[in-house]
């Protein structure tokens, strides 16, 4: 049984699975991060958690936002296309956004938690439909759509539920164009909002097959995404 949830404060039943779907931005960043060679990214909680951690491992970068902004004292902001230039190689970071990371921290309790954007999706919806044996029972699955209110995260849940299903509806053109109508779009296509980088946009709307999925475990009580290549 697949079921579509919106939000980022929700309790969700046991699963097996639950994917965390944030597309604009915080899971197009963690793709991103882990393409520039991030090795793992450490959900936070909170603020103060988050500078916890970074005292603690000062060779941590510190990545998020908040209300989409900068967070001062932070190493990154939740923009794709500046993570992009970034060299992450064997780093670890830190994350703490408002919708993305929020909702995964409250979707833990399945057997097998993924995270991603629309750029990961195919790959994630794929890889997950391979693994689960035809003979066995169908197993319950969350797709966990982050941004409370908006269509962005909707449209990419109903998007991955499609090749689950294996019917292929909606189709990617047709999810491209509700993200890029989204609420939480409008604002990178604002020439009087200059924070919001248009090119972010172009990252979030674009798949990219990169060969592995964002798998979220806890190591030593502490959620991380970690990946794990499918090839
Ligand atoms: O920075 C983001 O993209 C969002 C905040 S907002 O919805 O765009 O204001 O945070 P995220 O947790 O990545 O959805
Ligand atoms: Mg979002």
């Amino acid at each position: 049984m697949i079921q579509i949830v919106q939000g980022n404060n929700h309790r969700l039943a046991d699963a097996e699975i639950h994917v965390v779907i944030d597309v604009i931005r915080a899971f197009t960043v963690a793709h991103y991060a882990f393409i520039q060679g991030a090795q793992r990214i450490i959900l936070a909680g909170s603020l103060e958690e988050a500078f916890r951690f970074k005292r603690d491992h000062p060779d941590h970068l510190l990545a998020g936002e908040i209300k989409g902004l900068p967070i001062p004292g932070f190493d990154l902001d939740n923009s794709p296309a500046r993570i992009t230039q970034a060299n992450l190689a064997g780093k670890t970071l830190i994350q703490k956004t408002t919708n993305g990371v929020e909702a995964t921290l409250n979707s833990l309790n399945a057997k097998q938690v993924f995270v991603t954007g629309f750029s990961n999706a195919a790959t994630t919806a794929s890889w997950i439909k391979s693994r689960i044996p035809s003979a066995s029972p169908e197993p319950r699955l969350h797709l966990v759509a982050s941004h409370p209110t908006g269509d962005d995260d909707l449209a990419c849940a109903e998007y991955i539920a499609g090749i689950l299903r294996g019917d292929g509806s909606p189709t990617a053109a047709q999810t491209l164009e509700r993200i890029r109508g989204s609420e939480a779009a409008a604002k990178f296509f604002d020439p009087g909002q200059p924070a919001f980088l248009p090119e972010d946009m172009e990252f979030c709307l674009r798949e990219r097959s990169t060969g592995f999925v964002m798998k979220v475990v806890t190591r030593g009580g502490i959620p991380v995404i970690e990946r794990e290549e499918v090839n």
